[in-house]
């Protein structure tokens, strides 16, 4: 990232922002071509050139933003692997961000698995390889002091911040802990999509590498690694280093919004529970995607025809994600007319000692709620690992399968087979990530349920055909709903971001799918994005100022939101006359 350094008001920036959207900067020659900010390559005009001190800098055509993005085009399509891909992406990204964000919005299908899941995760294992240039702020655990020189060494003021998000990598994905790298490459790639979807400004955004250790033991022997080489630090140091992070981001950054990611299980929703009554803040894992699976769940009960209420709900990976899901569909059941009570008892959580029960003693306290009573499992086998899912699948005869387990190909046929025999459109979302953690593909649950699973994946998976139609499967990434949340709280200036703006983001998202159609998909498609992001924006500061927690009066909130939609298009730039 690049700090904001584009503040009308303060001499001292090397650029800054005019009233007219136009750019004024002390920097010349080869400084101008550095910041990525600024830098247009080949497009600076000619009095640019001359103004900026460019003349003989660069090569003597003067190419429009659309000739650029032909050309990185190709060059992306030339390297031979997805990771090498990534790699020339940050590059370009380093050097300049309108077209870096310009060819991501252009073909913003096809780059989004590559400067995202899944291949952040590719990116993210060879970090201390691949590693060429410093983004965001890396925090140490060992230097809680140095949260504010990090931060202050950005030279921003306090209003110049809208978003930061901050991750200790110790469950990237679906992949497990990776250290500084996972921190930083997860932080990077979450960002680039708020700005390609939702239109956050790249200037005013800090991505948090919050380096704790690592227990990954790969790493930890690896020459190349450039993380904190001791192993994880919990209890009272790591909530002392936590909570220095979040009062120095927040004293520093009053209206930033703090987004949590790719927390390990312990952690994640301590976290947030600690910190959602105070600041604005929220946690994507849980309730990102919370809010995209039930938005997908809205759009598979309008197919079905059964309603929520009578959904039967089996959770396999009841995580931070499982169970954060849990919670969202839980509500949207009680929404739907059931009590708290019935609205739990319709959802089965496995983990890997099988269906959670109420009498275990390793239970995590997020899953409690949520274990089954002991009476209720009497006389059901036992396998090695507890109440087995195909135990559970033949018993429950569950509406709904959901996967947040990181378990590849857990979902087997058999499983799938006995779902389809008690349900006529069976509700199947193996959402892990990345492909190699997914718990079944979409073309075999197709095909072992003749057609009639309604699905949804956390990666992109290709439209599949069979028996003559052909299936759009949904992604229910929270990329689909994040950038929107994000961009909602930054127009309606947020205090906090509620459980009521999640369901009005769930809402607004699934209002936009029609799934007439055979085949349809329960989601808006990758490509419509913005579309998507600035729909939920609405909803979602819509929301906020019904909730008394908007701190600036929305006249024309669709407006407003277009307004500050930052595009990916070229300024003039100007000299400051030295
Ligand atoms: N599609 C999306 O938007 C999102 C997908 N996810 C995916 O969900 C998965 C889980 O992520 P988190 O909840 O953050 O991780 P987590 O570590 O908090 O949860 C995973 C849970 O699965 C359990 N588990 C592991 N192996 C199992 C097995 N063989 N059988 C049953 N349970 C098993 C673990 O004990 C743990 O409780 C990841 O693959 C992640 O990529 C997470 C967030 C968003
Ligand atoms: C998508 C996402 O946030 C995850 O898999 O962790
Ligand atoms: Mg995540």
């Amino acid at each position: 990232m690049s700090p904001g350094k584009r503040k009308p008001d303060l001499p001292s920036l090397m650029f800054a922002e005019q009233p007219d959207g136009s750019y004024v900067t002390s920097l010349r020659g080869l400084a101008v071509l550095r910041e990525p900010l600024l830098n247009k390559g080949t497009a600076f005009s000619s009095q640019e050139r001359a103004e900026l001190g460019l003349e003989g800098l660069l090569p003597p055509v003067v190419e429009t933003l659309e000739e650029q993005v032909r050309r990185v085009y190709v060059q992306v399509r030339a390297q031979s692997t997805n990771l090498l891909k990534n790699v020339y992406l940050e590059a370009l990204r380093d050097r300049n961000e309108v077209l870096y964000y310009r060819l991501l919005s252009d073909h913003l299908r096809e780059m989004l698995p590559i400067v995202y899941d899944p291949t952040v995760a590719e990116a993210i294992r060879t970090y201390s390889y691949q590693y060429r240039r410093p983004r965001g702020v890396y925090l140490s655990i060992d230097d809680p002091g140095g949260i504010e020189r990090a931060f202050k060494n950005l030279e921003l003021s306090p209003d110049d911040v809208d978003l930061i998000v901050a991750s200790d990598a110790e469950q990237i994905l679906g992949i497990g802990d990776w250290g500084v790298g996972g921190g930083a490459g997860i932080a990077a790639g979450k960002l680039a999509v708020y700005t390609a979807a939702a239109g956050i400004d790249p200037a005013r955004v800090i991505p948090v590498a919050l380096d704790v250790g690592t227990d990954n033991e790969a790493l930890l022997n690896d020459i190349a690694y450039v993380g904190n080489r001791h192993s994880r630090v919990r209890g009272r140091r790591y909530d002392d280093f936590i909570d220095a992070y979040v009062t120095t981001a927040t004293r520093m950054f009053p209206g930033a919004l703090l987004h949590w990611e790719d927390f390990g299980p312990s952690n994640a929703r301590r976290i947030l529970e600690k910190y959602t009554g105070r600041i604005c803040t929220f946690n994507d894992d849980m309730q990102g995607t919370g809010a995209i699976v039930l938005a997908a769940m809205l759009s598979a009960v309008r197919v079905s025809g059964t309603p929520m209420r009578d959904q039967r709900i089996v959770i396999f990976g009841a995580g931070t994600a499982g169970i954060g899901n849990a919670d969202q569909l839980r509500d949207a059941m009680i929404r739907d007319g059931l009590d708290h009570d019935t609205a739990t008892r319709r959802i089965w959580p496995i983990d890997k000692q099988g269906l959670l029960i109420d009498d275990m003693t390793d239970l995590r306290d997020f899953q409690r709620p949520y274990a089954r009573p002991r009476d209720e499992v009497t006389g059901w086998p036992r396998g090695e690992r507890g109440i087995s899912l195909a135990e559970v699948v033949d018993r429950v005869k569950p509406t709904m399968l959901l996967g947040t387990s990181t378990a590849h190909g857990a979902f087997t046929e058999k499983i799938v087979r006995t779902m389809a025999a008690g349900v006529e459109r069976p509700i199947i979302f193996p959402i892990s990530n990345p492909t190699e953690r997914i718990e079944a593909m979409p073309a075999d649950l197709i095909r072992w349920t003749e057609g009639r699973a309604l699905i949804a994946t956390g990666i992109p998976v290709e439209p599949i055909t069979y028996d003559g139609v052909t299936y759009a499967i949904a992604q229910a990434n929270n990329a689909l709903l994040y950038p929107g949340l994000g961009l909602g709280v930054v127009v309606s200036r947020a205090r906090r971001v509620s459980p009521g703006m999640f369901q009005a983001a769930a809402e607004a998202v699934g209002g936009l799918v029609d799934v007439s159609a055979a085949g349809a998909s329960l989601l808006p498609q990758v490509d419509n994005l913005r579309e998507v992001s600035a729909t939920v924006a609405v909803a979602v500061a819509n929301r906020a100022a019904e909730e008394h927690l908007a701190r600036t009066t929305l006249r024309d909130t669709i407006q407003q939101v277009q307004d500050a939609m930052w595009q990916p298009k070229y300024r003039p730039v100007h000299g400051n006359g030295r």
